[in-house]
């Protein structure tokens, strides 16, 4: 059953010799137990903004009590009650759980998440569509919303009543892999949303010359034989030259220490967080002391960079603010914008850390799912290799070709919608009491997120969800007024693989051209196939991660063009 807010009225206050203090209050509706104790236990200091000794605290609340006297707690019983519901209940007792909700047994449930969250999310999302649900997690409890009009009205919600900073933090705490400053002084994500964002077509240019270098790198394949790749971590440092080439530029993109710094430490961290997520809040300081050696990042992400960073302060010293070859990459604006800020350059690291981090895992895997769809239909070649070379024909490697390549951004997307990079989006932790429009209460401190795979497979959204259909995007471009809508870019209630409004991703842009003209080059420069001509295998869940199974690999041969 959802129940409302509750809304307490304070009718007296009495204090007596003994230094106690009894209070009345009056609620709007009737109250369960749980509601009362909690009541009792936790919120009334808070509400009341003044200490209160618990054991004497009397409250007569209209329907849970009024027959029943006044509920006089102990101090045993109240520390037991704040510990139990304040940590694992959290006032969520009304909303529905997947998995066994009584609190011991619901350790059970958080690990039946981490191995079948798919079946998890599915059941509640059949079972309470439109609505929420809650799951486990060893640490807290996270309530799933569902639906379009749940998945809108999150996306709305301001900072101050759902903040996405402070549920990021929660899942993954940022400061102890990056330090403070990605938290507190978050000017990368604008810097992103402007400066990548209208680069894209000049740097697009580099962004072709490096996925031409390392594929000849990492995929060093012939004409006449079929060579095995193992494709996610072929990728993986595939993306992360890419990706450098426009973040720290040449000739460190091509520095193999620092492609390697790029990766591991993107692969440590993810390893790191799925391990943190077992732990209660209070011990996640103590474990990320010991598992996560930040400073070591850091301190090698300095070596290799600092001789860089020097030598472009040294020509902003003498030049200003341009100078003949100033570097366009995310390192130079970075500098520019610590500089600005009158700090030195130990907080230039953290940033150029954190875009490996968020680029290079999220871009790989992409790709590696809508490569493996490829792999699996070897028919999908012909029409997307014609695309191409019509458009490149005319428009060159450009961004403008980029749009025009309407079959490979409806490629993407459709991959995307079927397998994305995780079940789960648009998370967000309550700051404020809310009620949502489905009157669900969400107090506090709740940490929320929306079913992206659920709502992705839902036939309410989509024909035959369960088919890839590589043009289905494509296709609707071609209706009226329908061109933007459905590109790959385009978030929207039904598709929330990068998140939706305010908080969706700011470096889709980059990364859709970026995926895109890898896709491209990859379909006109190689057959690519399974080894052992295999169905494209199913995806592996990692708790609510979605990744491609690195157990098969993928046949790449040179085009005889
Ligand atoms: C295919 C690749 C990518 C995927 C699937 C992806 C997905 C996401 C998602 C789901 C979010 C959270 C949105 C929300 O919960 O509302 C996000 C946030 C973010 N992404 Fe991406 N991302 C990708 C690539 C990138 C790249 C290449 C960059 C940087 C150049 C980037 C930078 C960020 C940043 C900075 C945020 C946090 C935004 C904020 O603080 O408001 N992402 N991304």
């Amino acid at each position: 059953m959802k129940k409302s807010n509750i809304v307490l009225d304070k009718k007296s206050s009495q204090s007596n010799n003994n230094d106690r203090e009894s209070l009345q209050f009056t609620s709007e509706r009737p109250l369960s137990n749980t509601e009362t104790r909690i009541l009792t236990g936790v919120r009334c200091d808070q509400t009341q903004g003044h200490r209160l000794h618990s054991q004497e605290l009397r409250l007569y609340i209209k329907g849970a009590s009024e027959d029943k006297g006044p509920i006089r707690t102990r101090p045993l019983f109240h520390s037991f009650v704040i510990i139990f519901y304040r940590w694992k209940f959290l006032g969520l007792a009304h909303i529905p759980t997947i998995g066994p909700s009584v609190p011991l047994l619901s350790y059970f449930g958080a690990y039946r998440f981490v191995h079948e969250a798919k079946d998890m999310l599915n059941e509640g999302y059949a079972k309470y569509k439109g609505g929420v649900f809650k799951i486990a997690r060893a640490d807290r409890w996270l309530v799933i919303v569902t639906g379009r009009r749940l998945i809108d009205e999150v996306r709305m919600m301001p900072e101050d009543k759902m903040s996405f900073r402070d549920a990021v933090d929660d899942f993954f705490p940022l400061r102890y892999c990056f330090g403070p400053d990605i938290r507190e002084n978050p000017f990368h994500v604008e810097l992103i949303r402007s400066q990548l964002t209208r680069q894209i077509a000049t740097m697009l240019e580099d962004v072709r010359d490096e996925i031409c270098a390392s594929f000849d790198a990492y995929i060093p394949a012939s004409t006449n034989e079929w060579l095995p790749i193992s494709t996610l971590s072929t990728f993986q440092q595939i993306v992360a030259r890419v990706s450098s080439r426009v973040f720290v530029g040449l000739p460190m993109c091509h520095d193999k220490d620092y492609i390697n710094l790029a990766v591991m430490h993107t692969r440590e961290i993810s390893r790191v967080r799925q391990a943190m997520n077992w732990l209660p809040q209070f011990m996640k300081p103590i474990a990320a002391h010991y598992m996560i050696d930040t400073k070591h990042g850091l301190s090698i992400g300095m070596k290799l960079l600092k001789p860089v960073i020097q030598e472009r302060l040294d020509q902003m010293h003498k030049y200003g603010t341009d100078w003949p070859q100033k570097p366009n990459d995310m390192l130079q604006w970075v500098i520019e914008e610590i500089t600005d800020q009158g700090k030195n350059i130990d907080h230039i690291i953290p940033y150029i850390l954190f875009f490996n981090f968020v680029a290079i895992h999220s871009s790989s895997i992409s790709f590696t799912h809508a490569l493996y769809h490829l792999a699996a239909s070897p028919e999908y070649i012909a029409p997307l290799r014609e695309e191409i070379e019509t458009v490149v024909k005319q428009d060159g490697w450009t961004k403008l070709a980029m749009q025009k390549l309407k079959k490979v951004d409806s490629f993407m997307r459709e991959s995307q919608r079927m397998n994305g990079i995780n079940a789960l989006s648009l998370s967000r932790m309550a700051k404020k009491d809310i009620t949502l429009s489905d009157g669900t209460f969400i107090p506090t401190g709740t940490v929320i997120a929306a079913a992206s795979s659920a709502t992705h497979l839902d036939s309410e959204n989509y024909t035959d969800p369960n088919v890839f259909d590589p043009w289905r995007f494509s296709s609707k471009r071609e209706e009226d007024g329908e061109n933007a809508r459905h590109q790959f870019v385009a978030t929207s209630t039904e598709y929330i693989p990068f998140g939706h409004g305010k908080h969706a991703c700011p470096g889709r842009f980059f990364a859709a051209n970026e995926l895109k003209t890898m896709l491209a080059y990859t379909i006109v420069n190689y057959d690519v196939k399974f080894e052992g001509d295999i169905p494209r295998p199913q995806n592996v869940w990692h708790g609510n991660r979605v990744v491609p199974d690195t157990s098969v690999n993928v046949l790449f041969r040179k085009r005889v063009v």
